[in-house]
């Protein structure tokens, strides 16, 4: 898949750290001399005979948030799961830690099992524990942590089928914190929450992104991406581009990914980024979330 002007997909896809290699043509911002916390070169996936990712060079570095945003289908997970190294890649490199932070769909949880907040959580850790090696203090303390980073300490001791979509989430961002990885990888956070709690989880990631992880998020809620990500990447079936949101205003590309109209809502968000959709009347807001 070739990419746009604003696609620096090679060793120069730094939002925020230096180029990799001395071949690297160019930074956009703010730079860091620091290596990448996750790279990936030249990958390309097949699933079921067919090539669902090719040529993906992505670096994502400490302390950026980047989402991926693209129509269904595009491989978004599919990239995740090769960055976790679940899904093995016919070609190509990924290169940083072995254990990542992973959020999965929501629903793919299994939220009717009778299991405290606090447990849960700790099954996170597994990854580090080894599955037979009992959790100490250190453990226990790890997890505390990670409560009180999503807020949710004060119900740690709760089913987690007792608690609302939101704050499920943040069970599972949790989940994923416990694990103590340098990298956090989210997939679709915000599928079925309200305006109001996507509103909180976004600043969530973007604060745990100025923490140092280096957050990735697949969304299909393109005004999060745009509005707190500090890079985006348009994914089908290959990085069609990646820049920091400003740098991806082009209404063509969205076209062009996303298969939409000349005239599309989207495309006005575009020319107006300082318009919040929901109150220019674009998009609607949801209702409050329901709880559990
Ligand atoms: N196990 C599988 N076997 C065959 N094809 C698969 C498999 N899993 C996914 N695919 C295909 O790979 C492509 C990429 O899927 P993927 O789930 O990565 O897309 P996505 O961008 O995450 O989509 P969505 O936004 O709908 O979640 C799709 O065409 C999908 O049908």
């Amino acid at each position: 898949m070739s990419a746009t002007p604003v696609s620096l997909t090679t060793g120069a896809d730094t939002g925020r750290g230096a180029p990799a290699s001395a071949d690297s043509s160019v930074v956009r911002s703010a730079t860091s001399a620091s290596a990448p916390a996750l790279s990936l070169r030249g990958i390309e996936v097949e699933l079921g005979g067919r090539t669902v990712l090719r040529d993906v060079d992505l670096d994502v570095h400490h302390g950026e948030l980047l989402a991926l945003v693209g129509p269904n289908g595009a491989g978004k997970t599919t990239l995740l799961r090769t960055a976790m190294r679940l899904q093995r890649a016919r070609r190509g490199t990924v290169t940083g830690p072995t254990r990542l932070g992973y959020v999965p769909q929501r629903a793919e949880f299994a939220w009717d099992f009778p299991i405290s907040v606090e447990d849960v959580v700790m099954s996170g850790r597994t990854g580090r524990l080894g599955l037979l090696r009992r959790p100490g203090t250190a453990d226990w303390r790890v997890v505390r942590a990670a409560l009180e980073r999503v807020d949710l300490d004060a119900l740690r001791t709760r089913t987690v089928g007792e608690l609302s979509g939101g704050q499920r989430q943040r069970v599972l961002v949790a989940r994923a914190l416990a694990l103590e990885s340098s990298v956090l990888l989210l997939d679709e956070p915000f599928t079925g929450l309200d305006m109001p709690t996507q509103d909180l989880l976004t600043a969530l990631f973007a604060e745990l992104a100025r923490d140092g992880l280096a957050v990735v998020m697949s969304t299909h809620d393109l005004v999060s991406a745009l509005d707190a990500s500090d890079r985006v990447a348009l994914i089908d079936g290959g990085i069609a581009a990646v820049g920091r949101p400003e740098e991806l205003r082009d209404p063509a590309l969205w076209s062009r990914v996303f298969g939409i109209r000349a005239g599309h809502p989207l495309l006005r968000l575009l020319e107006a980024p300082a318009v919040h959709p929901v109150r220019a009347g674009i998009m609607p807001a949801s209702g409050p979330e329901s709880p559990a």
